[in-house]
């Protein structure tokens, strides 16, 4: 075989950030045991969703990443046509998981959250740092998408109007403050405790979980099934985390209740890809403070 065709070309930087944004996303789904969704156990509280289906899902939206860090490569800065491009790019990438599950919603809010981490590392390629690179996607967040219809008739929409909350168009606009103030320093903390990967990442679901107005949650369960939902991963995490037998047992009566209310904690869990892929990205030198 001649040199030139054995020889393999690099993958692009926009390549290789779509690569970790699906990495990320099975890495999130593989993830167990997580409270209500779904997970390498079974379906949680999903009726329309399982493991096999989020592994299609996550491979059916390499091309959108790779093309959102892509098209922020060669834009080069944050601007109104970039986060235009980033916008049509986001729903053909909807449009391909919608053909690939059937109609079934397995990862809109993820499209939204990595796309736009995606591009902003892009950006950011120097020098990437997890709050550098979220305050970068949050800029384009802010920039309005005149595409985008303005009365939407979402889930999240209606329960964001209904309870007066902040749901993932927020989060994003406002720095994805779920990963960088929970996400992250917990999976740091836990791993210094010598928590064991899978229990790090664990508690950063639950870290997560404690402060965030999730419209999955909302939707199916309401105010009394949120609140619930941030009492019981508070409880999990004040018993000592994922790895402890206390903090196990929290862990279960969480499970318990969420299945009892159908509720399952699916931007939760977005934001714990977006944690993976921040981490992944800029891995930092160990500090004693914990903090990102
Ligand atoms: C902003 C988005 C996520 C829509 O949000 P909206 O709340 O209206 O939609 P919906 O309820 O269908 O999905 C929200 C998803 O976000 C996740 N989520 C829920 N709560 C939160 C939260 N508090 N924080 C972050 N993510 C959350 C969940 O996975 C949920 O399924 C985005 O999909 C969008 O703008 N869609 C319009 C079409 C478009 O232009 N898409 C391309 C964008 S690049
Ligand atoms: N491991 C996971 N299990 C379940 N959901 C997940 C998981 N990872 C991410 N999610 C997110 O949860 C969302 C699915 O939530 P849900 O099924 O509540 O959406 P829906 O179809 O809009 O609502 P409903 O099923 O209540 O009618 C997806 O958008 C996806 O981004």
């Amino acid at each position: 075989m001649s040199a030139l065709i054995a020889r393999q070309a690099q993958p692009s930087l926009a390549e290789r950030l779509a690569d970790m944004a699906v990495q990320a996303l099975i890495d999130e789904a593989d993830l167990s045991p997580k409270p209500g969704l779904v997970d390498r156990r079974g379906n949680g509280a999903h009726s329309d969703l399982h493991l096999g289906l989020m592994h299609a899902s996550a491979q059916s939206l390499w091309p959108a990443f790779a093309a959102m860090a892509d098209a922020a490569r060669r834009e080069g800065r944050v601007s109104q046509a970039l986060r235009e491009t980033l916008g049509q790019l986001g729903r053909d990438g909807e449009a391909d998981m919608l053909r690939v599950t059937g109609g079934v919603n397995t990862h809109r809010g993820a499209i939204w959250a990595l796309g736009l981490l995606s591009a902003a590392a892009a950006l950011e390629a120097d020098a990437p740092d997890a709050r550098g690179v979220a305050a970068t996607a949050a800029a384009l967040a802010r920039l309005s998408d005149p595409a985008v219809p303005v009365t939407s008739d979402s889930h999240g929409a209606r329960v964001c109007r209904t309870y007066g909350v902040l749901g993932a168009r927020e989060q994003a606009q406002h720095g994805f403050p779920a990963v960088i103030e929970q996400g992250l320093p917990q999976l740091l903390v836990s791993r210094r405790g010598g928590a064991g990967e899978q229990n790090a990442q664990l508690d950063a679901l639950l870290a997560i979980m404690t402060e965030l107005s999730d419209t999955c949650v909302l939707h199916r369960a309401g105010l009394d099934g949120l609140t619930r939902m941030q009492r019981g991963a508070r409880a999990v995490l004040a018993a000592g985390g994922c790895a402890s037998l206390a903090g196990r047992r929290q862990l279960r009566a969480l499970e318990g209740e969420m299945l009892s209310l159908r509720a399952s904690p699916g931007g939760a869990a977005d934001l714990l890809a977006a944690t993976l892929f921040l981490d992944r990205l800029a891995p930092v030198a160990p500090a004693p403070t914990g903090s990102y």
